[in-house]
């Protein structure tokens, strides 16, 4: 048997075998040890016998990939290998990040996380926190984070995942696949990363009848227990990791804003789907009117799907009128949301607090009350922005598109529901319903869609576009909190990418150089958080700590306190 991991007391030392060297995903080199490792950590005998470089086993994994024939087994494939080896995994997702992000993340993620019991090999380093037991939180946050400097979490109760509804503990994956973007993206080191999962139970039955799901067979807690068990985990993360950048990830509509209202001014706290999703969706209608050559202050926006992400992007793109020297009293004439009911009016009981600011009256209307659909909301409105965050597949019909064109020159539609089966529209139907004017981007990538001669590209108003970004900047700034300045500098600093002048441009940059535009959104947000005197280290040069604090894949050395111990 193996000797067990030990750490040395009073310091971070580890002894571990040669067996646990190649087992150990954040050590591990599989076949690119080099002679002189072989010989000095007792490798000799338990790997082949050819040495490879990272370039050659980067081309076999991929030529391995490649055989996989359904994207879910792609990302299977790509999972084992992230489990055996970072370096590895990073290099290849980094060579391919166009072509994996679907795999690893949005949408193969949505179908990993509806079969994640049945094909559960390995938890991936992820904690998991249950309600029933959270005397337990500490000692499980440190076993796994195992010693390594932890710098962000990201944590779901999996309530909302995505649009697909509460998937209790099979959640975690969307923590997973997020951090896997981070560094992917943006170079956030993976062994200063950890994805938590807080199971709360949950109200999928399907889950709760299933004898092989890997939660909680309970039906989800709410209340006072629910928030003491959120809190718990806050103060337990808090002090087990001073320096921590926390990113909460669906979370349910009743509870999100809630929860980020309650740490956003004591810690580094950030919602993506309230903040990421607003940053990225009022870059796009820049992008958008910076092709269109039209001004924001002429914009009338409307949501279809008032939600946790639909209020967020709202609240964001509103800020922006504001910041354009424009009167809240003004600034929400502009605004209207659509959910279940319809128009939301100011007379509804069931208004949530995020929507009830841009809740219209009824008098503004001769026929109010006929508002109960989109597209009549539509037509009373006649919107020039329309964005879907409803969990509704193609309710962005024909006719409301040819509604909107035939008001407005260059309509802004974004579908973003998410994963794909669940989108308002797709991107080809759009362009064609409006002859070509619709400024389009989706929530899943987009192949460009040639029409009449012309190739449109789609944007991806997805918020894995800025929150890789955004939490580098963060992290690198040593920021104390993530401002609102900090925000909206990371949704200004995605323009000037693509050239509004090209017949087609998107509104968006492509996720083909997410790489490089991350670092962009990381500079212009440190550079935000340093004017405000944010930063807890002092900061001379902003580019020079971003890239400081940017890891690549690359094999090292190990590190100083690990020690091989040969039998
Ligand atoms: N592209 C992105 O970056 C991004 C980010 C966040 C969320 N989203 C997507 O947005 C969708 C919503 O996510 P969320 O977190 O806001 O969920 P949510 O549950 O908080 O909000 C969904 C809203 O849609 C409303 N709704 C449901 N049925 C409706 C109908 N028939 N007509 C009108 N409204 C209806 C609900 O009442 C709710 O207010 C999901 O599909 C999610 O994947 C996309
Ligand atoms: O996960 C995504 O693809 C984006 C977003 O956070 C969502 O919930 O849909
Ligand atoms: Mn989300």
């Amino acid at each position: 048997m193996m000797a067990p991991l030990t750490i040395k007391p009073g310091g971070l030392t580890m002894k571990i075998t040669p067996e646990q060297l190649i087992h150990n995903p954040f050590l591990n080199k599989g076949t690119a040890f080099t002679k002189e490792e072989r010989d000095q950590y007792g490798l000799n005998g338990i790997l082949p016998p050819a040495i490879q470089t990272l370039d050659q086993q980067v081309k076999q994994a991929y030529a391995q990939y490649s055989t996989k024939n359904s994207d879910l087994d792609k990302r299977q494939f790509l999972m084992q290998l992230f489990n055996e080896n970072h370096v590895l995994f990073y290099k290849l997702f980094s060579e391919h990040v166009y072509e994996f992000m679907p795999i690893v993340y949005d949408p193969t993620i949505a179908d990993s996380i509806e079969n994640y019991s049945a094909l559960y090999t390995d938890p991936q380093n992820a904690t998991y926190l249950s309600i029933d037991d959270p005397d337990n939180i500490k000692q499980a946050l440190k076993h796994s984070a195992d010693g390594r400097d932890i710098r962000l979490v990201v944590v779901t109760d999996a309530e909302g995942i995505l649009g697909i509804g509460d998937w209790g503990t099979q959640g975690v994956d969307i923590a997973v696949g997020k951090l896997m973007v981070y560094t992917a993206a943006a170079g956030i080191d993976p062994s200063q990363v950890l994805p938590v999962v807080l199971d709360v139970g949950t109200n999928n039955d399907k889950l709760l009848n299933d004898d092989l799901y890997l939660g909680n067979h309970h039906k989800r807690v709410t209340g006072k227990k629910y928030h003491e068990f959120v809190d718990q985990f806050v103060a337990a993360s808090r002090e087990l990791f001073p320096e921590l950048y926390l990113h909460f990830e669906d979370f349910g509509r009743d509870n999100a804003d809630d929860i980020l209202n309650q740490y956003k001014d004591q810690i580094t706290t950030f919602n993506d789907d309230i903040q990421g999703t607003g940053i990225i969706v009022l870059a796009g209608v820049l992008g958008a009117l910076n092709i269109s050559k039209q001004k924001l202050e002429d914009q009338t926006y409307m949501s279809f799907g008032a939600g946790t992400a639909g209020a967020g992007i709202a609240k964001r793109v509103y800020d922006e009128f504001i910041a354009h020297g424009m009167s809240p009293e003004e600034a929400k004439k502009h605004f209207y949301l659509v959910d279940k009911q319809g128009l939301l009016f100011d007379d509804m009981d069931d208004l949530t607090p995020q929507q009830r600011p841009f809740a219209r009256q009824r008098s503004e209307f001769a026929n109010a009350d006929e508002l109960t659909s989109l597209a009549a909301a539509v037509k009373a409105v006649h919107p020039t922005i329309l964005v879907g965050t409803s969990t509704q597949p193609d309710t962005f019909t024909e006719e409301i598109v040819k509604e909107m064109t035939a008001h407005t020159e260059r309509p802004v539609i974004f579908p973003l529901s998410n994963p794909t089966k669940l989108a308002e529209a797709k991107a080809a139907d759009l362009i064609k319903w409006s002859d070509g004017h619709a400024l389009v981007a989706t929530g899943i990538s987009s192949e460009p869609v040639n029409y009449k001669g012309v190739d449109y590209n789609i944007g991806q108003a997805n918020n894995a576009l800025v929150y890789p970004g955004l939490g580098l900047g963060t992290i690198a700034a040593s920021a104390k909190l993530l401002s609102e300045e900090m925000i909206s500098a990371a949704a200004h600093s995605l323009g000037g990418i693509v050239d509004p002048d090209q017949p087609g441009a998107a509104v968006l940059p492509p996720v083909s150089k997410l790489n490089e535009f991350s670092q962009t959104v990381a500079v212009a947000v440190a550079k935000q958080a340093v004017a405000q005197g944010l930063n807890q280290q002092p900061i001379d040069d902003v580019k020079q700590v971003v890239k400081d604090n940017t890891w690549v894949p690359a094999y090292r050395d190990l590190p100083n306190d690990i020690e091989i111990v040969t039998l």
